[in-house]
């Protein structure tokens, strides 16, 4: 039987605008079709920070300009960012396994994943999104009551809640398209957020986090290996300080260490070997690894990356 692999993609996956994405696609497929060629099932997850703080903007300027036209809710752009992505990226990697002469289906699946009304993260947004803004742009936002956050070294952002993923509602789909051999973009941006009331599903003002989501997805389509595909090739310890250490391997204990030690940066690598370690240790024989997007069939064939495990 194939390995099953899922597969969290990063923000350098798909760039910032639709001119970059449409570009940094087809750099992704790539890497895509690489594993689909070395004989792996993939299930595909991306974020959207960027993607969706664009929509929200462009969704307060439609009902800005036209009152009568209610307020489309984060719940929505997060969904409208799946189809933007997924359209895309399911192109592009079509494309590449035809290329190829690899016949194979492709298909995006807007995906809804459950989170907890009650969950601590509603009373403190973390979640970066849209674009990097100086300090005086962001302070206008404030005004108008919106959170930001400082990304240290790289600008302001736009920051909301972020609570975790539960359940990935439509899973059940996600395995019956991946067992019939198909490669699936799911969970696209975490999930769309819902709350269950009974068997209506609310959405939510949040944004999950595509580590997070990829993590739960990954267990629930029982697969083999989590791969997150991010800006640099390892993780570090120490990272950008003299005695930086780039890392082969990391068991579970190791992280837990090294998280309590707090070398892993909050919004960007720390939820990353979160997920990873929550996946690693959800089965024995199960691991993840973190690398560069360019190195996944390096990183798969166990030439590179951070293989994280029990
Ligand atoms: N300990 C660390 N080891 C490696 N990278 C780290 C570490 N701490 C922070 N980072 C940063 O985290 C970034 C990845 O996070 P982020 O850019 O949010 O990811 P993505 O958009 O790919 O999901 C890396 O490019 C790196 O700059
Ligand atoms: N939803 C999400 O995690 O997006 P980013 O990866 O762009 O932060």
């Amino acid at each position: 039987m194939a390995k099953r692999i899922v597969i969290a993609l990063g923000g350098n996956a798909l760039g910032n605008n639709l001119a970059e994405q449409m570009i940094a696609v087809k750099h992704t497929a790539k890497a895509i079709a690489d594993l689909v060629e070395e004989g792996y099932e993939i299930i595909l997850s991306h974020g959207n920070g960027p993607q969706v703080g664009m929509i929200n903007l462009a969704m307060g300027e439609v009902h800005k300009s036209n009152p009568d036209t209610c307020v489309i809710p984060m719940s929505v752009c997060v969904a409208m960012s799946q189809g933007y992505i997924g359209y895309d990226l399911q192109n592009a990697v079509r494309e590449e396994l035809l290329n190829r002469g690899i016949q194979k289906s492709v298909v995006t699946l807007i995906t809804q994943v459950e989170v907890d009304e009650k969950d601590p993260a509603f009373l403190h947004p973390t979640k970066p999104i849209g674009r990097f803004m100086t300090k005086e742009e962001a302070d206008l936002l404030v005004k108008k009551g919106y959170s930001v956050m400082e990304d240290v070294g790289r600008g302001y952002r736009r920051v909301i809640a972020s609570p975790k993923p539960i359940r990935i509602v439509e899973i059940e789909t996600v395995k019956a398209l991946a067992d019939a051999g198909q490669v699936v973009i799911a969970s696209g941006g975490g999930g769309i957020p819902v709350v269950a009331h009974g068997n209506h599903l609310s959405g939510v003002g949040a944004v999950i986090d595509k580590d997070f989501a990829s993590c739960e997805m990954a267990k629930a389509v029982h697969a083999d290996c989590l791969i997150i595909l991010t800006a640099v090739e390892k993780v570090a310890v120490n990272f950008g300080k003299s005695n930086e250490k780039w890392l082969d391997t990391l068991s579970v204990a190791e992280a837990e260490k090294y998280i309590a030690e707090n070398q892993f940066a909050p919004g960007s690598m720390l939820p990353k070997v979160e997920a990873a370690t929550n996946f690693a240790r959800s089965k024995e024989g199960r691991y993840t690894l973190i690398t560069l997007l360019e190195k996944a069939k390096a990183g798969i064939r166990g030439e590179t990356g951070t293989r994280i495990k029990l």
